[in-house]
């Protein structure tokens, strides 16, 4: 018999073959990869150009970066826009930071000069020694003073970049359109924070390039360096450099396939608080404990540090060998040149040559890192940018709705023939197809069906939250995508079942539905009351200023000690949230629709079952207020329950299947004894059988 569980897992460390191995790079695959296990991981290496020593790798960055000069010029504008003397205040003095080394060097030399030269003669030249010293703390002075201004700069210009890019990102989001959004494929991957990265990035590469070019000139020119010292002491961080190749830098997908480690992992995951009431109840602590310690045993000696630092394990020691026997040839031009020079020789060249050559190693080591970055840097910046290129899947449309200052109060609405697929589910089953139907300006709709047939889907296309794949959605005669999105949703209010509180106040969560008067209290609390929400904004003693979910901005740390309980204490009430519950939301939620019809430019009332927790007396009053408030606009409601609404309809809709099974009015479609009277015999049922008090809540009679 087949089992449910991972059993085992302690004889589980061996896998089974991982499919993936099959793809395993071949020579026409484009996108062939190999697979190789480190530990308890398993990484999926992207094929790369073969090149010696990663040099190709290098110069296929460095190509990218430069044809990306349009874009990054665009970039470092709109940073510099932002506050130019700032911008060019922090790059200056990356810059000059990037000096540092090369001052370094040259303020220690002189002095090392002057002690020797003081040693030689037999008599310090204390007036020397004295100016040299005070150059050197003149200069630490400088350096520490310009770095405590660049860091003063940089909190600020980061938080400025950051706010920059996260406005950018969102207005880009904003507009997606529902489809569009809902394809993982448009949503970007860039942060505001990489925006900032990205600069930093590349001012400090420019910087640390300046500080190497400063450095190799300035040692060449060095007595005790030349040209021929600098050229081998660039040989072993040149070396390194090249054949630095860490995973990182790599096209890669990690995952594990080890069952052990994935049983720890998930058992540790069951010890989060969401899952707390679940195992007390289940009595299931024994269990969890002993598959902990069963997947803990199998896993052995296995390692499961990080990936990174596996796979550098991974690598032959030839190539450290090497760099270390490179890193000797300046030691080597040292004993060479004092053979043949032994005259020129002194403590301060050879302190000068090392001191010469481990700032190079530095320097130069840092470059590569740095390289390998900026390509990172530079796809941050295209990402970036790429969010405001994502085409929304809707087409805008041009015409004003409505066309011309009629009278009509109402929508007419029109569908022939529509069929309907969601963007996830295409080619699988249609949650539409060859639905027709009219609705009159004015009139009164109630969509009425099973579960799943339909009913909320057809708001959606009405709303043109979706396009239909086939058939055409008219409104006033003219087919929707031809009107501007904008004034479409300026004529329709939507009250549906699955609405959202914001984490604003509750006045701003009603006042949203008719944003010119968002702070019109006298008109929130009238449409709070139409909504049923008068009495819970009385709850709270800030009435409609409370703020149910606060964005949380409070922490605190090292408040464990009894010394902190006052601080503790502060930490506990900042930003508390408040509870409502599933009615009163839905009455909120309300309310804003009651705002929304007061704007006046409605035309049309969707109201998708938004009742489902109200009690039997709220929803009636809802229905009521509803039904007066939005007199003479065209209604539709969608609804589980037969009563009062279908009632007062002009046209009961029927949908069964994603189709429209029949319309018409009550007496009508009851007289046919189709779809919709037998889901109304249903509840009618339900009543009849029941005792006489239920009665008096029973469906009106045909
Ligand atoms: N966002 C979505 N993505 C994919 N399929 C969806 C989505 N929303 C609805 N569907 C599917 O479309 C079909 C119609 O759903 P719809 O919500 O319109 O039904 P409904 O009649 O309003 O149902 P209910 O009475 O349960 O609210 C269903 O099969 C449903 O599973």
């Amino acid at each position: 018999m087949g089992s449910f569980t991972q059993n085992g897992a302690s004889d589980q460390v061996d896998e089974a073959q991982d499919p993936l191995d099959k793809h395993e790079a071949g020579d026409d695959d484009a996108d062939a990869y190999t697979v190789q296990d480190f530990g308890v991981w398993r990484v999926l290496l992207g094929r790369e150009p073969s090149a010696p020593f990663g040099l190709g790798v290098l110069l296929d960055k460095w190509g990218s970066v430069t044809a990306a000069y349009p874009l990054l010029l665009r970039f470092f504008l709109e940073i510099y826009t932002l506050d130019p003397h700032m911008v060019l205040l922090y790059m200056f003095l990356m810059l000059w930071e990037g000096t540092d080394s090369v001052l370094r060097l040259y303020v220690s030399s002189q002095l090392l000069k002057i002690i020797e030269k003081g040693l030689r003669e037999g008599r310090p030249d204390t007036r020397a020694v004295v100016q040299a010293v005070l150059a050197r703390i003149a200069f630490l002075t400088f350096s520490a003073v310009a770095h405590w201004i660049r860091g003063h700069l940089s909190a600020r210009l980061q938080s400025r970049v950051e706010r920059h890019f996260e406005d950018f990102l969102l207005r880009a989001e904003l507009r997606h359109d529902m489809p569009t959004f809902q394809d993982n494929a448009s949503k970007s991957q860039a942060s505001a924070s990489d925006a900032w990265g990205a600069f930093e990035g590349l001012c400090e590469a420019a910087q640390r390039l300046f500080g190497v070019a400063s450095q190799l000139v300035f040692i060449s020119q060095q007595e005790s360096g030349g040209p021929v010292f600098t050229l081998l002491a660039v040989v072993r961080p040149v070396l390194t450099g090249l054949t630095f190749r860490p995973l990182w830098m790599k096209p890669h997908v990690v995952h594990s396939e080890n069952v052990s480690y994935r049983r720890m992992r998930s058992v540790k995951a069951m010890a989060a608080a969401k899952y707390r009431g679940d195992i007390i109840l289940g009595n299931i602590v024994g269990w969890m404990s002993n598959e902990f310690r069963r997947a803990r045993d199998a896993l052995g000696n296995l390692s499961s540090k990080h990936v990174s630092y596996l796979y550098v394990l991974n690598r032959t020691p030839l190539l450290d060998i090497t760099n270390n026997w490179a890193g000797e040839l300046p030691t080597l031009y040292w004993l060479l040149h004092a053979m043949l020079h032994p005259e020129r020789f002194s403590v301060t060249s050879i302190a000068l040559l090392q001191q010469y050559a481990t700032s190079l190693n530095f320097a130069l080591q840092r470059i590569f890192f740095i390289t390998a970055l900026v390509s990172k840097r530079v796809a941050d910046v295209r990402i970036l940018y790429d969010a405001e290129h994502v085409r929304n899947q809707m087409v805008d449309g041009d015409t004003a709705y409505p066309r011309d200052a009629s009278d009509a109060k109402g929508m007419d609405i029109e569908i022939e023939d529509v069929s309907f697929a969601y963007p996830e589910t295409k080619a699988k089953d249609s949650a539409l197809h060859g639905v027709s139907l009219h609705i009159p300006a004015g009139a009164l709709a109630v969509v009425v069906g099973a579960n799943g047939s339909g009913k909320s889907t057809l708001i959606k296309l009405i709303a043109r939250m979706y396009d239909p794949d086939a058939g055409a959605l008219r409104l006033d005669g003219l087919p929707i995508a031809r009107y501007r999105l904008a004034d479409v949703r300026r004529a329709q209010a939507v009250l549906a079942q699955d609405h959202q509180l914001f984490p604003l106040t509750l006045g701003e969560n009603i006042g949203l539905g008719f944003l010119e008067h968002m702070d019109d209290a006298e008109m929130v609390l009238a449409a709070a009351a139409d909504g049923g929400a008068a009495a819970l904004l009385e709850k709270f003693a800030d009435g409609p200023r409370t703020e149910l979910a606060p964005v949380t901005t409070a922490y605190g740390v090292n408040l464990n000690d009894e010394k902190h309980k006052a601080l503790k204490g502060v930490l506990r009430k900042l930003e508390k949230t408040a509870e409502v519950s599933g009615g009163e939301k839905q009455r909120l939620v309300a309310a804003r629709t009651f705002m929304r019809i007061r704007s006046g430019n409605i035309k049309l009332l969707c109201v998708d079952e938004p009742s489902s927790a109200l009690d039997p007396q709220g929803e009636f009053d809802l229905f009521e207020r509803l039904r007066a408030t939005a007199e003479g606009k065209t209604m539709i409601f969608v609804t589980h329950r037969f009563g009062h609404l279908t009632k007062h309809a002009d046209v009961i809709i029927c949908m069964k299947e994603g189709q429209v099974a029949e319309s018409g009015t009550h007496k009508e479609l009851i007289a046919r004894s189709g779809e919709y009277a037998r889901l109304y015999n249903v509840q009618a049922r339900a009543f009849s059988e029941a005792g006489p008090a239920e009665q008096v809540a029973k469906p009106i009679s045909s």
